[in-house]
């Protein structure tokens, strides 16, 4: 029996990557750039274990049976790191011993908040520490394979999920571009939305969007490219003002090619949009850029924000959105922020506007992370191939 626990970090992208070229292969349209969040506060964990008295592979995922083997992407990852572990030959023990899976979330799954890209990383790394494979570009286009945003789970820091032109998807890789000690200070506030409506999936939505956007065509050709080098100028220099523009407009055209959908994907709610507008009047009353909000394919605001503005950032949100559960550990969750002193209250939190009560259900503070990485054997999730009892 052989077995390999790991985790590995969700990713945020700054440049979206929205569209494909190849369904089956996950080729996007354009390139990506994203930042990786500590897996400290949101990881997948996997277990992964190889026997030969295993009759089958089977998977858990959150303490729940999945269907492995009638989930192309599942199997579609286990293929691509095989084949790589078949060139590679240095695995231990016969590539036929079927595999028993276990994966747990510390944070909610398919909530849009990038479980499939830390949950598809966790798996192919796992995989590869499984057969002793090394972390390289093929890595990540196997990662790419299981949910497009997943190859850039791969690395820590800042990332780039590179577009590539070959039919066979060899060259659609993520590179990284800055490791976190880079920019250390670079945090984040994701800020969850009560919501209850159901959502159309990425994989859904930017599939209507190619075929029905006459827009997501010039974004792909004309926008992204420009956009992922002055972001890459950004990053190299820590230009928070050049970072936090691009960061914003490139959420902004993500939306608008969604309303550009026939019919349209509407991810946003009217919260989100009261984020969007504290953000603007927050960082026009601070005089600069303090904060930069990406979203993804849901109503969940992402605040990029440097470290030492954290704190006064935080009240300001506090002050805007208030809650009932503000002082609960279960509102505020992450990174431990201390708290501030604003003696005229909405005029020193920068804000003009209070919001009704409870339009967030909670807050994680989080920063900058490293890749995936191997835990010891006994943090694993499996006892003799079987998930550990709840
Ligand atoms: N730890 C995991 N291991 C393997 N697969 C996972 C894991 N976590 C999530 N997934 C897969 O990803 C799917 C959820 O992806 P989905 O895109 O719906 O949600 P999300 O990634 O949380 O949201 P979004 O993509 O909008 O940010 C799950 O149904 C499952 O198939
Ligand atoms: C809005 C996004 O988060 C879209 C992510 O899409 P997915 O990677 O979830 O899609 P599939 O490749 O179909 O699995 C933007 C991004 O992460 O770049």
């Amino acid at each position: 029996m052989f077995s390999a626990t790991c985790v590995a970090p969700v990713n945020m992208a700054l440049v979206k990557y929205w569209g494909k070229r190849n369904e089956e292969l996950i080729l996007p349209i354009n390139d990506s750039v994203s930042m990786t969040l500590d897996a400290n506060e949101m990881c997948a964990k996997t277990t992964i274990t190889a026997s030969e008295s295993f009759k089958q592979n089977r998977m858990w995922l959150n303490g729940e049976v999945v269907t492995f083997e009638e989930n192309a992407r599942l199997m579609r990852c286990l293929a691509g790191v095989q084949r790589l572990a078949l060139a590679n030959g240095a695995h231990k023990f016969s590539l036929s011993w079927k595999l028993h899976i276990a994966s747990y979330n510390n944070f909610p799954t398919a909530a849009g908040l990038a479980s499939s890209a830390a949950g598809y990383a966790c798996l192919v790394y796992t995989l590869a520490r499984l057969y002793e494979l090394p972390l390289n570009e093929e890595l990540t286009t196997v990662a790419r394979q299981g949910s497009g945003s997943a190859c850039r789970s791969l690395y820590g820091g800042f990332v780039h999920w590179r577009r590539g032109s070959s039919a066979d998807g060899s060259d659609s890789i993520a590179v990284p571009l800055a490791p976190a000690s880079h920019w250390p200070n670079m945090h984040m506030l994701i800020l969850v939305v009560n919501d209850a409506r159901k959502k159309t999936g990425s994989t859904r939505g930017m599939q209507l969007g190619v075929s029905t956007s006459s827009l997501i065509q010039h974004r792909a050709k004309e926008v992204v490219p420009r956009r992922v080098k002055e972001l890459m100028a950004a990053i190299e220099s820590r230009d928070f003002q050049a970072f936090a523009e691009i960061t914003i407009k490139e959420s902004n055209q993500l939306h608008a090619i969604c309303l550009d959908t026939y019919p349209p994907c509407v991810y946003m709610n009217d919260v989100s949009h009261a984020i969007v507008n504290f953000v603007h009047d927050y960082n026009e009353t601070v005089g600069s850029l303090q904060a930069a909000y990406t979203f993804d394919a849901g109503p969940n605001a992402c605040i990029y924000v440097l470290a030492e503005n954290v704190p006064r950032l935080l009240a300001a949100i506090q002050l805007a959105f208030p809650n009932d559960a503000q002082q609960s550990v279960e509102y505020l969750m992450g990174i431990p922020v201390p708290p501030v002193e604003l003696k005229n209250g909405l005029r020193d939190a920068s804000i003009g506007h209070v919001n009704p009560n409870n339009m967030l259900k909670y807050i994680i503070h989080t920063k900058i992370g490293e890749g995936p990485h191997q835990l010891s054997d006994d943090k694993s999730l499996l006892i003799d191939g079987f998930p550990l009892p709840k």
